[in-house]
């Protein structure tokens, strides 16, 4: 390099500002060329001040504007690599944001203050107390997969991991993450944030001593910490190697990433459903391939459109066939609930239907006789979900939104799940007036818990369910952990990767239940959380068993369950998504309007219909719709929706690229959420 590159010069830069407006921005600094790509610079904008990104030099010798100059280049931090610069604005150019927004997602939620900028304490990171015992050795079949995706970490490469719940997956991954840091380089881990707060963190922390921990709730200073110390390392504390996160830990500005890891793939809470919408798992797979380097998916229930993908052999596919331990399988059974109910009624005159079916108590008594821990899983938070009077009939609904009310009895409320909307509970009936009129009918959470106090009083039952902070479901699962609850009763989330080494029994309360909403996945969803709930009992001990309480036993798909073969599951639902033209044969895009107004909401639905069918349509978009919503009115808003589809990748955002740009207003109106998850 010649001496004369180094010379400082005031030189013209274009910038990305954490600002959600399509340009770039034209800043004027003192610096050499080659010391500014990529650097992070602390800029006036407006009255401000904000942290910018240096991607280009501005060779433009007349501009209109008066250019500001920028305040202090961050040349503390290294120049963040060109090849993440591309990731970001293909992620934005996918998502169809400009890419300020994803930008801002690098930041992390940084401070942007100039005078803050610098100002931070570096906290040390997450440490375990005790280092791995001894060294894990893997099992041949774990050995010849990390051994596999080892021989090529130096390019970019999908990987899916799949293997039974309990096979190993995680050790099969980690020791791949420990070769990638050995050699230097750094590694990043997402997965569903509830699972940050568990075992997992502590195993991750067992294996690597320090690793950063990176979700919605951590602390402002060890934000600014992890943040810092993933770009590099300050005296005597080092750069940070491995970091584990939620979602937006993909935008992490990692320094070196030699390996990403998204561990539940199937999970859909990788769908980041409010601004910017985008689909973490996706995105990561957009990284790693900006970056030349490996990914692994793993899973035990891939998703259709990862084995998908596989089948068509543009991922190599790699499958656990054993479950680690050595452990049976849990035993799957049915309890019919119809007939229970028949006996309860002859026997007690009760005409409620049981929540929890004799057969299952008498299970649960024994596996709590014998020391051992139990499950009762519900997908339904709340203590009752249908309000209805008694007298006219009428259901209570949301004032804002189309849908019923949960009535939460630990809150004392009824609460709408939809816009959070809610009330205390009322009894009088304000359609027909009947002062006593209202009853409580359907099953939540809250209900269970309290029929299970009841039936088993001596036993302390946990909640856990969405409605936790991650702290508190840290708190109740190191008591399910070490023996202190034995009962846990709890929806969804419990089918995430949790380890329970004591837990012999898991009763579904009730496995029929289709979606209110037609949902592509709906069916792929349903399957994956109940094959995973299933797997969290009998990992260390044989003799486990699965209860499935439902009203229709012969069901095709409570019978694949039984079976647990998801393999048939998944050619089943590739072939009906095929004959359908749904995902992964198509993509899809859904465009929403809303409005206060019901009639300016049908207006504005009409107007982006037209001009949309009036555009030249080169990329074989099909227009699905218009149409209202499933969810009409949600949080006092009209709305109605387009779908649009097709064969080909980016088809759908260059068709809306052509029509933003003759007719720049509609985009501000609509609301575009490419690959969609949620049909409401
Ligand atoms: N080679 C090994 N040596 C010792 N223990 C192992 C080994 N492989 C797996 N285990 C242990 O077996 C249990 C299950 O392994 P792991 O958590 O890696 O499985 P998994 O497939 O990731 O599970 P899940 O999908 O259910 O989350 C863990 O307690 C793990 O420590
Ligand atoms: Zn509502």
């Amino acid at each position: 390099m010649n001496a004369n590159s180094f010379k400082e010069e005031m030189l013209y830069v274009n910038m990305i500002l954490p600002i959600a407006v399509d340009t770039h921005f034209v800043y004027s600094v003192q610096s050499s060329k080659d010391n500014v790509l990529g650097r992070f610079a602390a800029v006036p904008f407006k009255n401000t001040t904000t942290i910018g990104l240096i991607i280009s030099i501005n060779n433009d010798k007349k501009h209109q504007f008066r250019i500001r100059e920028a305040i202090k280049i961050l040349h503390e931090l290294p120049a963040v690599h060109s090849n993440m610069i591309r990731f970001l604005e293909a992620t934005a150019r996918y998502n169809m944001y400009p890419v300020g927004v994803f930008y801002k997602m690098i930041l992390g939620g940084m401070h942007t203050k100039a005078h803050r900028i610098g100002k931070f304490k570096i906290n040390k990171a997450e440490t375990a107390d005790d280092k791995l015992p001894q060294n894990i050795s893997l099992s041949p079949q774990q050995m010849e997969i990390a051994s596999s995706i080892s021989a090529n970490l130096q390019q970019y490469c999908v990987h899916v991991l799949h293997g039974v719940t309990g096979s190993g997956k995680t050790e099969t991954y980690l020791n791949v993450a420990k070769k990638v840091i050995d050699s230097g380089k750094q590694v990043l881990v997402l997965l569903p944030e509830i699972l940050l707060s568990t075992q997992l963190s502590a195993r991750f922390k067992k294996y690597f001593g320090e690793i950063g921990i990176w979700h919605s709730e951590i602390k402002q200073s060890d934000r600014n910490a992890t943040w810092h110390r993933v770009q590099r390392g300050y005296d005597d504390i080092p750069m940070i190697k491995f970091v584990a996160g939620a979602r937006s830990a993909l935008y992490l500005p990692m320094h070196n990433i030699g390996l990403i890891i998204v561990d539940e793939e199937h999970d859909t809470s990788f769908k980041q459903e409010e601004n910017p919408l985008y689909q973490a798992r996706d995105m990561a797979i957009l990284r790693a391939k900006h970056h030349d380097i490996p990914i692994i998916l793993s899973s035990a229930t891939p998703s259709i459109q990862t084995l998908y993908n596989a089948f068509k052999n543009k991922y190599r596919y790699y499958e656990l066939t054993q479950k680690y331990s050595l452990t049976d399988l849990p035993h799957i059974q049915i309890a019919d609930i119809r007939k229970n109910a028949l006996q309860s009624m002859l026997h007690s005159k009760q005409r409620a239907l049981p929540i929890i079916h004799s057969e299952s108590l008498q299970e649960m008594q024994r596996t709590l006789h014998r020391g051992e821990q139990v499950m009762l899983f519900i997908n339904r938070r709340g203590y009752a979900n249908i309000l209805m009077c008694n007298s006219c009939g009428a259901r209570i609904g949301c004032q804002r939104c189309n849908v019923p009310l949960t009535y939460h009895k630990a809150k004392n409320i009824v609460l709408c799940h939809y816009c959070g909307y809610h009330h205390s509970l009322q009894y009088s009936c304000p359609v027909c007036n009947d002062a006593n009129g209202i009853r409580l009918y359907g099953l939540g959470i809250e209900k269970v818990k309290e029929e299970l106090d009841k039936l088993l009083p001596d036993h302390e039952s946990a909640f856990l369910s969405s409605d936790l902070t991650v702290n508190k479901s840290a708190n109740i699962l190191s008591k399910i952990e070490n023996g202190e609850i034995k009962i846990i009763v709890g929806t969804q989330i419990l089918s995430k990767g949790f380890h329970f080494p004591n837990l012999q029994l898991i009763v579904v309360i009730d496995s029929s239940g289709t979606p209110l909403i037609s949902d592509i996945r709906a069916l792929e969803k349903t399957y994956q959380n109940l094959y995973q709930l299933i797997g969290r009992a009998g990992r260390e001990k044989s003799n486990a068993k699965i209860i499935l309480q439902t009203h229709e036993p012969t069901h095709w798909f409570v019978q694949s369950i039984i079976n647990m073969d998801y393999g048939n599951f998944v050619k089943q639902e590739i072939q009906n998504r095929e004959s359908a033209s749904m995902p992964p044969f198509t993509k899809l895009c859904t465009i929403t309007v809303q409005h206060q107004n019901e009639k300016t909401a049908l207006q504005l639905i009409d107007t982006v219909e037209n001009t949309m069918r009036s555009t030249n349509n080169k990329y074989d978009v099909v227009i699905m719709g218009a149409s209202e919503c499933p969810i009409f009115r949600l949080n006092s808003m009209f709305r109605y929706r387009i779908i649009l589809q097709s064969r080909r990748n980016m088809a759908i955002q260059n068709f809306l690229n052509d029509i933003f740009h003759k007719h720049p207003n509609i985009r501000k109106k609509i609301k575009i959420d490419i690959d969609p998850y949620s049909f409401i």
